[in-house]
């Protein structure tokens, strides 16, 4: 790059200050010179033609005496004159009348041309030492000589010398003067100067803004400068303070978690970068953990957002707490924490094992009670390790390891720790393979619905549970065991069971229109319940299909009704009233619980088949159906007993007093037109309860 040298601006013009003095000195020196050479000059010529117009009338008549002794008395007189050196008297015909000359000095004798010249008019010449004049003598009569003047011109020389040496010590004396006054003058000038390029270059280079030049009281420009330079110092200090808290904000939210602080996805993801480097280099192991809070969403819907996000926070304290300085914990959005662990060992079991002991010290620490506002709360989390070293190295990779092995965890029954292990990745291809195929099976509309006659008595139709079926082409019939809950592991269930409830409403219209009313209960997941829009949603199947919306019975399991209550009581209440009746599914198998019983507008307990299947041989069974059975009527709810495959079974049911029953007993799910065909056709405007024939075993299926 082109530098070009640094030149002082205040050096320049101190240069040019001096030397403009010295110029103007020099100038006005010799004009003043020049002035004292025209007046000595002048001032000779003046004596002279003073000298010769005094002595020419007497001059005249001594010329016509010619008497060079009256000559000689007539000027002797004048002759002690300074500087006159010689007077000389010439007659008309040239020759020399008288002469008064020093005797010590030889003088040159005039020009005879000069003279010749003089007997016109005034003459006068300089030469380096002499000054000459000469002027004609005249009477009435005419010329009579001439007189000729030498003046030496040694005192004008000797003043002009004297000008000369005090000229130039003044000339010199002055030009120190100005060349100190200038040096000063720069010095007042750089110093201001010196200190705003400091303070710039601080400024711009360190970016210290903390500065403050000092300011002289004397207003000048350069004050003036210095403190408009100061206060856009302040003003920069102020701005660069704010834009450095507005920076922090910044970073805080594009690396932080701005409820716990904790690192976020992208800080995360790159301290992982850096940290698979490391591993590369140092042979190392290092470990995602990452962890889920079991049932958090329960507690977050049933005690209120900000009891919830105090849980979070003080998780992440107790994360924190439970690692070294050099781990990262991060949180990736819910109750979703993930803590990098690098530099673990450099054999893969040692790694295990200290990747293990961190991911329990967690584990406990956040399975303390937690006390939050005047509540002692517990939380336990469900673990996932991966494993990492400088070859597995994709950080989405390590996640989803991690990810499925929490889930495993979470399948094992929650609040443990789970390896990542290759079967895990298997599995989690199957998930997906299964989730597109379903997909798909949707949208090239591939699905149909079955329905299992509910019966009453031993005999009596009085409704049916829709049961989707899937079959796929390679596979034959697929399980919805095998897809509902992968299905619910993401929103697809949600689109799933829109899918259901709209074909049965289409199915239960079109039986309507045939004269057929029956009431189908259909199969409701809790992330499905859970949607926001879930009431309109079915609001809509409901008017579009125009079916009776009095016949329709959603099933829901425990699993919905574990969330906020109010909610879903809300939720219920606006479904009811549209005319949709709730029943309870898997009755047994979860918390059971008499709350919900008492809360919410439950209609219908159904008896999970866990237990009708044991009834026969297990006492206990046995006894929970019956308690069930009578927990029920003494609340005025009606009960069904799921899964009756046997006459025994059925038995046993009536003696508890039940009166509803489904299973192969009395029918296997069948399709639509089957089941069409057990329903007789009857007055429109009235539910009916159709009387089965009696019922070989499974003689309907699918
Ligand atoms: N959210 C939705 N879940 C659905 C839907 N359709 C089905 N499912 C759920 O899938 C699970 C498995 O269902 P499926 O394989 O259809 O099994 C049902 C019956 O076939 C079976 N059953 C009925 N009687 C008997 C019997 O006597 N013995 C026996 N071994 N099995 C029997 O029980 C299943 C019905 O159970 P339930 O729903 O609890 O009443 C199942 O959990 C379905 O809920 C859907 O559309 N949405």
């Amino acid at each position: 790059m082109d530098q070009k040298p640094f030149v002082s601006v205040t050096r320049r013009l101190h240069g040019l200050f001096v030397t403009s003095a010295a110029v103007v000195l020099l100038i006005t020196g010799l004009v003043v010179l020049c002035v004292e050479l025209v007046t000595s000059r002048n001032q000779l010529i003046e004596r002279a033609g003073l000298f010769t117009g005094l002595t020419s009338p007497h001059l005249a008549n001594v010329l016509a005496l010619d008497s060079p002794i009256l000559a000689h008395k007539l000027l002797e007189n004048y002759f002690s004159e300074p500087d006159l050196l010689g007077i000389y008297v010439y007659r008309n015909d040239g020759s020399l009348l008288v002469e008064l000359s020093k005797p010590e000095l030889t003088l040159p004798l005039p020009e005879p041309s000069f003279l010749l010249r003089s007997q016109l008019e005034v003459s006068h010449s300089f030469s380096f030492d002499l000054f000459e004049y000469s002027m004609p003598v005249r009477t009435n009569r005419g010329l009579e000589g001439q007189i000729y003047l030498q003046y030496s011109l040694a005192g004008v020389k000797q003043k002009v010398l004297f000008y000369l040496l005090f000229g130039v010590s003044l000339y010199l004396l002055s030009l120190l003067g100005v060349y100190l006054l200038s040096k000063r003058i720069q010095a007042g000038l750089t110093e201001p100067i010196d200190q705003l390029l400091d303070a710039m270059e601080q400024v711009s280079v360190h970016q210290n803004y903390d500065l403050k030049i000092y300011e002289s009281r004397k207003k000048t420009e350069l004050s003036s400068l210095i403190s408009g330079f100061n206060r856009m110092l302040v003003e920069i200090n102020k701005n660069a303070r704010e834009l450095k808290s507005h920076q922090k904000v910044i970073e805080q939210h594009v690396y932080f978690d701005p409820l716990t602080g904790l690192a976020n996805r992208r800080l995360l993801m790159q301290n992982m970068e850096r940290e698979v480097v490391r591993a590369r280099r140092t042979k190392q192991f290092g470990a995602l953990v990452y962890m889920d809070l079991d049932h958090f969403k329960t507690i977050n819907d049933s005690l209120g957002h900000s009891v919830g996000d105090a849980i979070l926070n003080s998780v992440s304290a107790r994360i924190r707490k439970a690692i070294r300085q050099a781990d990262t914990p991060a949180r990736l959005g819910g109750d979703e924490f993930v803590v990098l662990l690098p530099e673990l060992g450099q054999n893969e079991s040692s790694a295990s094992h200290n990747a293990l002991s961190v991911a329990e010290k967690v584990r406990q620490s956040i399975s303390e009670v937690h006390s939050i506002e005047g509540r002692s709360l517990h939380v336990t989390p469900s673990i996932g390790i991966a494993l990492f070293d400088g070859a597995n190295d994709q950080f989405e990779n390590l996640i989803m390891q991690a990810d499925l092995a929490m889930y495993r965890a979470k399948e094992e029954g929650r609040n443990q720790v789970q390896f990542f292990l290759e079967q895990m990745q298997e599995h989690a291809d199957h998930r997906q393979q299964i989730e597109e195929r379903l997909r798909e099976a949707i949208e090239k509309d591939r699905l149909y619905v079955s329905y299992q006659p509910l019966v009453r008595g031993a005999g009596k139709i009085v409704g049916a549970e829709a049961l989707l079926r899937w079959p796929d082409g390679e596979n034959g019939l697929i399980n919805p065991s095998a897809f509902i809950p992968i299905a619910e592991m993401t929103d697809l269930i949600c689109c799933l069971g829109n899918w259901v409830l709209t074909e049965v409403c289409r199915q239960m219209a079109e039986w309507e229109a045939q004269g057929r009313v029956l009431v189908v209960s259909v199969n409701i997941s809790p992330r499905e319940f859970q949607q926001e829009n879930f009431v309109e949603q079915v609001q809509e199947v409901v008017i579009s299909t125009g079916v009776r919306a009095d016949c329709l019975v959603f099933e829901l399991t425990e699993g919905v009704l574990l969330t906020n209550v109010d909610k879903v009581r809300n939720k219920m209440r606006r479904l009811s009233e549209l005319g949709i009746r709730f029943s309870l599914d898997d009755f047994g198998t979860g918390y059971s619980s008499l709350q919900y019983l008492k809360q919410l507008p439950i209609n219908t307990l159904k008896i999970d088949q866990s237990f009708v299947r044991d009834i026969t041989t297990d006492s206990n069974d046995a006894a929970i159906v019956a308690t069930i059975i009578a927990m029920a009527r003494s609340l005025d709810i009606d009960v069904v007993a799921e899964g009756v495959e046997k006459k025994e079974e059925l038995a046993y049911l009536i003696k508890c007093g039940c009166t509803l029953f489904q299973g192969f007993y009395f029918s296997r799910p069948v399709r639509a037109k089957r089941m069409a065909s057990l329903i007789p056709s009857k007055q429109q405007d009235q539910v009916c309860e159709v009387q089965i024939q009696t019922l070989p075993t499974h003689q309907f299926t699918d």
